[in-house]
């Protein structure tokens, strides 16, 4: 088990820019509190008055929350807490004109661009870390895959140990769905030596990924040399191509990327993998269950929304694929570091 120090305060520092975005359009672009002041509405009811589709909708109210600007009331409705209220110019004394010297910053307008479109008006290159039907693909470029899988290998590698030493020993297999750089496999491999593993992702992808198995082989790590002969790398698209059979499929950083309606089909294609007695385990940044924050998930929640198909999802959303799916969730979550956990469910 390593200790090095928990990254947080990195990682928080890093996203709170988005969040800054978030709080700067809710005041001056996309009117919430003018919308709240009259009293509380349900999500659904301001969304449509905002004319916010679902995924922006869960992207800037928990954040709003986490901010201790809005709050819900027993019914589950919306409403500005007191806090709030000194955004809001019906208040005297308020700060709305003080935050209205930030409205013209190009990432507050475009987070609002963004927010109202669901997404960024036009995308030629593709989108962050997806890979969907025929549309253009970062990943799928040699170049730009390389830079992606890179930018996440420093992250990997300071959490895959604490992951792997969460995760179930056992003699079985390991499928590693959109697995990146393969350390998160790498490293249960070493904790599991009688196990094997497929990693799979895109094709390019798993040119790096070779790479840098070749390097962890070579560590010097006791055990480290073998892991080689135990991984299989499986190049395909997790949407449409067969999946390996396995005992545990891991899916790590990978819900966040996609919209909830792939979420629940991708749980049921991973759920179609699992062999009896098989366990599905995600390794992610959790909302909380009552969508209220916390603060370093709602931030990431909006960097994600801002650069992907997705956002940061809650426990509950995410056991609700897996009951869907017809997997049993354990009720564990397990932290592992940067703002991070765990949770897996099983299947009969
Ligand atoms: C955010 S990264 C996560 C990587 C790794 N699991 C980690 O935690 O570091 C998402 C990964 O999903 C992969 N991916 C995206 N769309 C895919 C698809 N349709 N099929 C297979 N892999 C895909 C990307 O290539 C990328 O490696």
């Amino acid at each position: 088990m390593t200790s090095q120090p928990d990254l947080a305060p990195i990682t928080r520092q890093l996203r709170a820019m988005y969040g800054s975005r978030l709080l700067i359009v809710a005041v001056h672009h996309i009117p919430v509190f003018s919308e709240l002041i009259n009293g509380p509405l349900s999500v659904a009811e301001l969304s449509q008055r905002l004319n916010l589709q679902e995924r922006p909708a869960h992207v800037l109210f928990p954040a709003l929350c986490a901010m201790n600007l809005l709050t819900y009331d027993q019914t589950g409705k919306l409403y500005i807490t007191e806090l709030g209220r000194y955004v809001s110019q019906r208040h005297t004394p308020n700060l709305s004109g003080y935050i209205e010297l930030e409205k013209d910053d190009v990432g507050a307008v475009e987070m609002a661009v963004r927010l109202r479109n669901d997404g960024p008006l036009e995308t030629p290159n593709g989108i962050s870390f997806v890979k969907e039907g025929d549309a253009p693909s970062p990943m799928d470029d040699p170049d730009e895959s390389r830079r992606f899988t890179l930018g996440l290998a420093g992250r990997a590698r300071h959490l895959s140990p604490l992951v792997a030493a969460s995760m179930t020993r056992r003699d079985g297999h390991l499928l590693d769905v959109a697995g990146g750089t393969g350390f998160y496999t790498y490293e249960w491999l070493l904790n599991n030596p009688t196990s094997t593993a497929t990693l799979f992702d895109r094709p390019a992808v798993l040119t790096v990924a070779q790479e840098l198995l070749d390097e962890f082989s070579r560590s010097g790590r006791p055990g480290a040399e073998s892991v080689r002969e135990r991984v299989t790398f499986l190049p395909g698209d997790m949407l449409t191509d067969d999946l390996t059979n396995t005992d545990l499929l891991l899916a790590a950083s990978l819900f966040h990327d996609w919209p909830t309606d792939t979420c629940q089909a991708l749980t049921n294609r991973f759920a179609a993998a699992l062999r009896p007695g098989g366990e599905l385990w995600v390794h992610d940044a959790f909302l909380n269950d009552a969508l209220d924050g916390p603060l370093a998930v709602t931030d990431y929640s909006a960097q994600l929304f801002w650069g992907t198909k997705g956002r940061c999802y809650s426990r509950v959303e995410h056991r609700s694929w897996f009951k869907q799916a017809g997997l049993q969730p354990t009720d564990e979550a397990i932290p592992t570091q940067l703002d991070y956990g765990l949770i897996w469910a099983k299947k009969l």
